[in-house]
């Protein structure tokens, strides 16, 4: 089945709408070009807006599709509320309603706890999930009242957390992973809860992806196998939502690692990751 059909970009001819946060860079930059690809509007959101507006004036020009920026640190009440105020458009303005809302924006600090500054463990949790939260609670609303006045649009949200919320430990990622933990939980159980109404809301849980968050690892050398490309996210993900699957898990050798995780002793992966610190 092609891309196109797959994650339609058009409805009748009206352009469809995504919102993607985190668009200026990485994953997030990913989604943003392979949804213009499929004939998507985008509203794009990140802090560095000179990146968001060349890569409007860049994917406007190459799909002649609407983008528009906004420049915005979502770890900040103010920021949060201006990209809530544009996901509430309910198609009554001449703003278009938001068909997908792609909460991507994340940031990963690691480190052990007693080392972490408490205000950069609030600043991550802020964005992490808060910010998801009050912008998915803005946008399903108006999602949930569409399908009910017989709008057929294939409308929802994909979060993307991680596997690393997955392993029973994580030190040294300790509130990233519970942040993702949080996310992961949170999303398939408001899947749960809008599933009747025709809105999907599916999770992604990549493993290692090459982007800034992981030059680290990239620098210490983690083997080839263990990265994951970024637009075999981008496609899994999109594809799970079209299907209106909750959950996903892009990439073989990392369903493999969740299967184990989820089928080995406790205690044995508490001692893997400890040697592993
Ligand atoms: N890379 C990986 O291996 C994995 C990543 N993930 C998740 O994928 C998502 C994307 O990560 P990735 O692409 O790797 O990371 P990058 O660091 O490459 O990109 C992060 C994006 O988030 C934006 N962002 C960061 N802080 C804020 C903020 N306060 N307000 C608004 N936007 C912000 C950045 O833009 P700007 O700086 O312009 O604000 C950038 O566009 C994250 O949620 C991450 O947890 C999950 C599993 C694995
Ligand atoms: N951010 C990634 C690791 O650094 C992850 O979530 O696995």
């Amino acid at each position: 089945m092609s891309e196109a059909v797959d994650t339609p970009g058009t409805d009748r001819g009206r352009p469809r709408t995504a919102l993607v946060t985190g668009a200026s860079a990485g994953i997030g930059e990913e989604y943003a070009r392979r949804l213009a690809q499929r004939g998507y509007g985008l509203v794009l959101v990140a802090r560095r807006g000179e990146l968001l507006t060349a890569l409007a004036e860049e994917l406007g020009e190459l799909y002649g599709v609407p983008v528009e920026t906004i420049a915005v640190d979502l770890g900040t009440r103010e920021g949060v509320d201006r990209v809530v105020r544009r996901l509430t458009a309910d198609g009554t303005d001449d703003r278009a309603p938001i068909d997908l809302l792609v909460n991507n924006a994340g940031r990963g600090d690691g480190g052990p706890f007693v080392d972490q500054d408490p205000d950069e463990i609030d600043a991550m949790l802020d964005l992490n999930v808060r910010a998801v939260l009050h912008l998915t609670r803005a946008v399903l609303p108006v999602q949930i009242a569409r399908r009910a006045a017989d709008d057929k649009a294939k409308v929802g949200v994909i979060t993307v957390s991680s596997l690393a919320g997955e392993p029973v430990v994580n030190p040294g990622g300790s509130v990233y992973g519970a942040s993702k933990k949080f996310l992961t939980l949170w999303s398939e159980s408001v899947s749960a809860e809008v599933r009747s109404s025709g809105v999907t809301v599916t999770v992604v849980l990549p493993g290692f992806v090459r982007t800034d968050m992981t030059l680290g690892v990239q620098e210490r050398g983690l083997p080839e196998f263990a990265f994951v490309p970024k637009d075999h996210i981008v496609r899994d993900s999109l594809r799970a939502w079209a299907a209106g699957r909750p959950h996903v898990i892009p990439g073989p050798q990392y369903k493999t690692a969740d299967g184990l995780l989820k089928v080995l002793p406790r205690t044995l992966v508490r001692v893997l990751a400890r040697r592993m610190v």
